[in-house]
């Protein structure tokens, strides 16, 4: 390439960089900022140590410190989520994947009276975690300890429902969860991998989302892409173990 079109092209990736890089705090600086308890629960996340709490025996996922901070949904999906749980007045909530209640008591915030929010992890100190603050600040959040695949059959067979449910959890696992609910799930796109079924991560994202759109029965809304995260909102058009649409 000429060194005039060179430098053309970096002049563009560079605007191109700094304009993704800019807007997800220009999306935040212009929406409703979330409540000051889930500002607490960013702080209490990012003063966790995963090497700590495996030193101690207290993580069931070996897990590095590098991902404390990417495990927690970021603050644009948990507005998306409030958006649709405000608008379709959702009272019985599930969260397939709950970590430290980011994502559970932002949806617990806008859900309509009376509502519950249920949330499954596999990490009792995690479970410990939210279920504590819930009962400290009288909020209805449960977490339900366990492999989300044990929980979820156990939740079916008590006979629970739920109108929305968010499912941001173990990859490799997402088709089994569709085999009883789906309406919002994060990762679908993978950081964009999903397309070239770069790693094994995108190749499970990839499947799930061929599978969910060659099933009849299903209404795939959208698959969006939000600032870090990425959602695919479906509903089941026949009503499956936990549709209370
Ligand atoms: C991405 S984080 C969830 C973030 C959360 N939704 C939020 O809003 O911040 C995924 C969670 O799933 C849990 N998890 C991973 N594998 C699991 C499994 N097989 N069963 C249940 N929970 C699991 C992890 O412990 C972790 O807390």
């Amino acid at each position: 390439m000429e060194k005039a079109g060179c430098d053309d092209a970096k002049k563009e990736l560079q605007e191109t960089l700094e304009l993704v890089t800019g807007l997800n705090e220009y999306a935040q600086s212009k929406s409703t900022q979330l409540g000051s308890l889930l500002k607490s629960i960013v702080e209490e996340t990012a003063a966790l140590s995963f090497t700590k709490l495996q030193e101690e025996g207290k993580l069931i996922v070996p897990r590095s410190d590098d991902s404390k901070m990417t495990m927690i949904s970021s603050a644009s999906q948990v507005q998306l989520l409030q958006f649709f749980i405000r608008k379709l007045k959702c009272r019985n909530i599930l969260e397939i994947g709950t970590y430290m209640g980011y994502g559970a008591f932002g949806m617990a915030d806008v859900m309509a009276q009376g509502g519950k929010v249920t949330g499954i992890d596999i990490e009792p100190h995690f479970c410990d975690f939210v279920n504590k603050t819930a009962r400290e600040r009288n909020i209805n959040v449960e977490v339900k300890q366990g492999s989300a695949i044990t929980v979820l059959e156990s939740l079916a067979k008590e006979g629970n429902k739920y109108d929305f449910i968010y499912v941001d959890c173990h990859k490799p696992d997402y088709c089994e969860y569709f085999k009883t609910a789906m309406m919002a799930c994060d990762n679908v796109l993978w950081h964009g991998r999903s397309i070239k079924r770069s790693d094994y991560f995108a190749e499970c994202m990839d499947d799930f989302n061929t599978m969910v759109a060659a099933d009849p029965r299903v209404t795939t809304d959208s698959v969006c892409h939000v600032m870090t995260g990425y959602f695919l909102f479906n509903t089941m058009t026949t009503a499956n173990k936990f549709s209370n649409l």
